[in-house]
C-alpha cells in the first residue's frame, strides 16, 4: 500500500520512465512529491536508469542485470561497489521536463520534507505520536516501499511464466504482482513497456493501472496508451505454439514419405511371403508387431497380407478410428510403385493434418 501511496509506480515508472499516459500539472506535482517520499533517487536519475534496464536487459549495461543473481538485482547493485555502468538511454524528454528538472534540483529538500518531515509532523500534530510518525510512517514505510520496488528487479525476473516472450528473464507471477502493487506482470511489461497497464487481463492484479484509470475518469490523466491487442495476441500465440512444438517434438511420428523406398508390386508380393505386409492407401505397412493385438482379430489382418486393404480399413469391413489410422501410419515401410488411387485424407493420418511447423528462410515447412 505504501508503494501506491508513494505514487512511485504511477509516476516515476509508468508516467515518466515509459510515458504511458499524460498527466495534468496537479497530478504531476502530487506524483513527483509522492515519488520523492519514496527516497529512491530523483525521478530523472531513476527513469534514466530504468530506461537503461529496458534497453540493455540481462546484459552488463543493465544496472540490475538478472544474470548476476537474485541478491545483486534486489539490492546488491546499489550496495556494492562495481565498475559496471548503466548503458545509454534517451533522456531528451526528461531534460526538457520542468517538473522533472525542478525535482532533480531540489531533490534533497523534497526527500526531507515528504519522506521524513511530513509523516512525522502529521502523526505528531494529529495524534501526538512524533516518534511513531518518524519511525513507522517514515522509516518503516520506506523500508517496505524499497523492498517492494526491489522485488520488481529481483523476483519479477526469476519467478513465474513467460507468456509473451522467453528470450529474456522478465516473468509474470501473481506473487510478484501482490508484492509490487501490480508491477509483477513483468513479462508483459518488458514486451509492451509503452502500455499503461502491467496486466491487461481483467482478473490480473494491477492497482497502479486501476489508479491511472480512475485518474483518467477524473480528468487528471489522459492519452492512456495501450499496445494493439492484436499484437499482444500474437505474442501469446507464439509462446503457446512454442510449447506445443516442444510437445510435438517429444512424440514419435511416421517415417517421412520421401524417406520410404518405392516398392514394385512384384517385390511387395515377394516380401509379403516373409513378413505380414499390408497395403493401405498406397503405403505398404509391416503389421508384424500388431497381428496378435489387433482388436478386429488376427485373421482379418492375415487375410489381407499382400493385398490392398484400403477399402476394408476405411469402412468396407470396418471404419477404423483416427487412433487406428495414426497407428497404421507408424507401420509404413514403403510406397507402392505407381501407387494406387488414394483419397487425400487417407494419405495423411489425422494426427498430421494440423501441426506446428517452423518457417524456414525459403518460407517452406515440413511435416513433423
Ligand atoms: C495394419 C492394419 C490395421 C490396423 C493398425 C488396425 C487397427 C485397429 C484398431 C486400433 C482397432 C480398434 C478399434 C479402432 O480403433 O477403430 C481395430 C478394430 C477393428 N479392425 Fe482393424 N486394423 C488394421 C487392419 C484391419 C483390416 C485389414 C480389417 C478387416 C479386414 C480390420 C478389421 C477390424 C475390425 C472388424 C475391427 C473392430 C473390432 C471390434 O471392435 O469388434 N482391421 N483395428
Amino acid at each position: 500500500m505504501s508503494q501506491l501511496l508513494n505514487g512511485h509506480a504511477i509516476g516515476y515508472h509508468r508516467l515518466w520512465s515509459h510515458r504511458s499516459y499524460t498527466a495534468t500539472m496537479s497530478l504531476q506535482l502530487f506524483l513527483i512529491c509522492g515519488g520523492s517520499s519514496a527516497v529512491q533517487g530523483s525521478c530523472f536519475w531513476w527513469a534514466r536508469t530504468h530506461r537503461s534496464h529496458h534497453r540493455h536487459t540481462d546484459t552488463d549495461q543493465d544496472p540490475y542485470n538478472a544474470k548476476r543473481g537474485l541478491l545483486w538485482t534486489h539490492i546488491g547493485w546499489m550496495l556494492f561497489k562495481s565498475d559496471l555502468r548503466s548503458g545509454t538511454a534517451d533522456t531528451a524528454d526528461l531534460r526538457k521536463d520542468p517538473v522533472i528538472q525542478w525535482q532533480h534540483r531540489w531533490y534533497l529538500y523534497l526527500v526531507l520534507i515528504f519522506g521524513y518531515a511530513l509523516p512525522t509532523v502529521i502523526s505528531g500534530w494529529c495524534w501526538g505520536d512524533w516518534v511513531g510518525g518518524l519511525c513507522f510512517v517514515g522509516a518503516f514505510r520506506l523500508t517496505v516501499a524499497h523492498h517492494s520496488t526491489f522485488c520488481i528487479n529481483s523476483i519479477a525476473h526469476y519467478l513465474g511464466s513467460t507468456p509473451y516472450d522467453d528470450a529474456l528473464t522478465p516473468r509474470d507471477h501473481l506473487l510478484s504482482a501482490i508484492l509490487t502493487m501490480g508491477e509483477g506482470y513483468h513479462n508483459f511489461h518488458h514486451q509492451f513497456p509503452m502500455d499503461y497497464r502491467n496486466a491487461f487481463l481483467w482478473y490480473q492484479y494491477d492497482p497502479t493501472k486501476w489508479f491511472i484509470t480512475l485518474c483518467s475518469f477524473l480528468g487528471l490523466a489522459h492519452n492512456l496508451r495501450i499496445f494493439p491487442s492484436n499484437e499482444i495476441a500474437k505474442g501469446a500465440l507464439t509462446m503457446k505454439l512454442k510449447e506445443l512444438k516442444d510437445f510435438q517434438d517429444s512424440i514419435q511420428w511416421p517415417s517421412f514419405p520421401g524417406d520410404l523406398p518405392i516398392v514394385s508390386w512384384q517385390s511387395y508380393q515377394d516380401q509379403a511371403k516373409e513378413r505380414p505386409l499390408i497395403l493401405v492407401s498406397g503405403f505398404i505397412h509391416d503389421a508384424a508387431s500388431f497381428i496378435e493385438a489387433h482388436p478386429g482379430g488376427k485373421q482379418s489382418l492375415l487375410r489381407n497380407v499382400g493385398k490392398d486393404a484400403t477399402s476394408a480399413f476405411f469402412g468396407g469391413v470396418y471404419s477404423h478410428s483416427n487412433a487406428a489410422h495414426n497407428l497404421l501410419a507408424m507401420m509404413r515401410v514403403g510406397i507402392l510403385a505407381g501407387g494406387v488411387e488414394a483419397i487425400s485424407e487417407h494419405h495423411v493420418p489425422p494426427s498430421q493434418r494440423l501441426y506446428v511447423a517452423e518457417a524456414t528462410r525459403d518460407g517452406s515447412s515440413s511435416l513433423p
